[in-house]
């Protein structure tokens, strides 16, 4: 059994989480830079809780400029278990509203100006992302959601575009014509990375709008976002304070395996590995690095 860690990575308008019990900002150094902010850390409900704005308080990181290796780094080196990204997101479904809540179980990944992984020459490995979410955290957060009296959709295709600009229209309906639910510009490659860092990953997309193929709304524009993403942040934060008493403060191994991602991941031979790199996966891959 290990203690459970919850860890938050909070999207655009969420950047503070009231009423963790001895909270503190920690500044935590990884080899792969500094992370996107200080990582606030406490006890919510009895169960341990770091929190980190994904774009810096006062969001001075661009989705393509957040630092997510090193962010997913620091949540592991953190002991960080169970990894729950709240984001701010576009809806290709009418019925997807803004002010509704989905819980993300699948993307697709159309960002291309990211550092996608932590392995690489010297240390090549392969995980599965058949199913990047842990349905566990996943379910854990449905009732978390549903809790604050929000609309919660249980499942739901998250694109992921580079930006910083949104869609142009012809974007948009192509992305919905793909079966895409949900747009955002975040959550690749932190979903790729926090498989390889062994965590159960779950998303939380907060709708604001309706991205641009909705006859009826308009174009997404960010003063309606905005708007929106304030209204939605006392859900979040309920969201947030809800979580620990869906999970328990002890936790088994995970049964989908997400605690085991990197058991048959790995190619490269023991003696062909590159020690520079193999120390700069301490926190990510340590479990099995470290194995004889
Ligand atoms: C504020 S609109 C665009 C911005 O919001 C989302 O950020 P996050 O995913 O961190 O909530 C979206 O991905 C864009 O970065
Ligand atoms: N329509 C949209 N496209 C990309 N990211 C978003 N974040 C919030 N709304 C979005």
């Amino acid at each position: 059994m290990t203690q459970t860690m919850i860890g938050i990575v909070g999207g655009s308008g969420l950047y503070d989480i009231p009423g963790l019990a001895g909270a503190e900002w920690q500044e935590v150094e990884t080899p792969w830079g500094a992370p996107s902010d200080a990582i606030l850390v406490g006890e919510l409900g009895g169960v341990r809780l770091a929190f980190l704005p994904r774009h810096g308080r006062g969001h001075v990181h661009s989705p393509t400029t957040v630092p997510y290796r090193a962010n997913i780094d620091a949540m592991k080196r953190l002991g960080v278990t169970d990894l729950v990204s709240v984001s701010a997101c576009g809806s290709f479904r009418e019925e997807m509203a803004p002010g509704d809540f989905v819980i993300v179980d699948q993307f697709i990944d159309r960002t291309f100006a990211r550092d996608k992984t932590f392995f690489g020459d010297g240390c090549v490995a392969h995980v599965s992302l058949a199913h990047p979410t842990c349905p566990r955290l996943g379910t854990a957060c449905r009732e978390a959601a549903s809790a604050q009296g929000v609309h919660v959709h249980d499942g739901g295709t998250y694109l992921a575009m580079e930006g910083p600009q949104f869609s142009s229209a012809a974007e948009s309906k192509l992305y919905r014509a793909w079966g895409a639910d949900v747009i955002g510009m975040t959550n690749m490659p932190e979903a790729k990375l926090a498989r390889e860092a062994e965590l159960c990953y779950a998303s939380v997309a907060m709708i604001t709008d309706y991205d641009s193929w909705h006859p009826d709304h308009g174009s997404v524009d960010i003063t309606a976002i905005i708007e929106t993403l304030g209204a939605n942040a006392e859900a979040a934060r309920g969201l947030v304070a809800a979580l620990p008493g869906k999970l328990d403060a002890e936790r088994a191994t995970c049964p989908h395996g997400c605690d085991r991602a990197l058991d048959h991941a790995i190619m490269t031979a023991r003696d062909r590995r590159d020690p520079n790199l193999v120390a700069r996966l301490d926190a990510v891959a340590g479990r099995v690095l470290a194995a004889r």
